[in-house]
């Protein structure tokens, strides 16, 4: 199995991510660090303790990363994710202990540990925790195999104008990880928006009768709703599990190669990740984008993760 480490911001989406991971034979999740984005550090981390107490989760070390950006201050999408940063599915109270290491240090520490080459990093938030990851330890960036990380747009964003939230939430940080000399595979918004939650995933999910398919159906329900309130459609895209699908099985995300910069400081544009497609991605060219996704092979995956984890007592 591939081991990897998920550094997330739950986050209705991120909470599909770690369920995703945690029921796919082909993942060995070693570690989970949070980071403020969707909400602030608290409450993400509560949710991820949450998450893996549903999923019955216990044996992963879950640690809490930073709680402010690197520069700018921190925006939550509450309008998006709530007030407690997953609101909608009724959940038990958190019984999964938090890890007392800081999320950075369980970062550095796991990759420092394992095998070189063979630790994915799954970034599925702001970028903050990795940057300060590099800087702390530069040697990280010849050890990790990969860095496969939702956020970023090819198209326009949707936190601003041009800017996705992840990469908006701290720019300054996107900068530092796309520009460290290791792999990285952006899972922007063009590849995500087509990972959509129809209603006729939501039943299949329900159907599977378990607690943690019925917490995803809340989940997405939620989400849906909030989706109709705000984009006029109800069928949401589901971010962040297609970055893990991405480490299950690549082919189910096309991608290709190209130089990937983002902008610090653009007046209407700070935060855009802009991707340099005119011309075949130099041959030294690290970073690669995904630009198709297989919807019915992702959603199988998904279904498959949650018959797996079956009922959690
Ligand atoms: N409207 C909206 C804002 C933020 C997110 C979060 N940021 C990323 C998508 O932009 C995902 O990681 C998701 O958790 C999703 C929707
Ligand atoms: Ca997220």
């Amino acid at each position: 199995p591939k081991k990897i480490v998920i550094d997330c911001d739950p986050g209705l989406d991120d909470a599909v991510a770690l369920l995703l991971a945690h029921g796919s034979p082909e993942i060995e999740l070693l570690a989970v660090t949070t980071v403020m984005g969707n909400q602030t550090l608290e409450k993400v981390t509560r949710n991820a303790r949450i998450v893996a107490t549903i999923a019955g989760m216990t044996g992963v070390p879950i640690a809490a990363g930073h709680a402010r950006p690197l520069v700018r201050t921190l925006e939550v999408a509450e309008a998006i994710h709530g007030v407690t940063g997953m609101d909608g599915p009724t959940v038990p109270e958190p019984a999964v202990p938090l890890d007392p290491r800081h999320g950075v240090d369980l970062i550095i520490e796991t990759i420092m540990r394992e095998e070189p080459g063979t630790v994915t990093l799954v970034p599925t938030a702001a970028l903050t925790n990795i940057a300060m990851a590099v800087r702390r330890e530069p040697r990280i960036v010849e050890r990790v195999r990969e860095v496969v990380f939702m956020g970023g747009s090819l198209s326009g964003g949707n936190w601003t104008p041009a800017a996705e939230f992840n990469v908006a939430t701290d720019p300054e940080a996107a900068h530092i990880v796309f520009h460290e000399d290791w792999p990285v595979t952006m899972i922007s918004l063009d590849v995500t928006h087509d990972a959509l939650a129809t209603d006729d995933v939501r039943e299949r999910i329900a159907a599977i009768g378990t607690g943690p398919a019925r917490f995803v159906t809340e989940v997405l329900d939620f989400y849906a709703e909030r989706y109709r309130e705000f984009h006029g459609f109800g069928a949401p895209p589901v971010h962040d599990p297609v970055a893990v699908a991405r480490v299950i099985d690549p082919t189910i995300v096309t991608t290709r190669n190209a130089p990937i910069d983002v902008e610090l400081g653009g007046r209407l544009t700070t935060g855009a990740t802009v991707v340099d497609v005119r011309r075949p991605a130099p041959p030294d060219c690290r970073t690669q984008i995904g630009i198709g996704l297989d919807a019915k092979r992702f959603w199988n995956l998904i279904i498959d993760a949650l018959e797996r984890i079956g009922d959690v007592p």
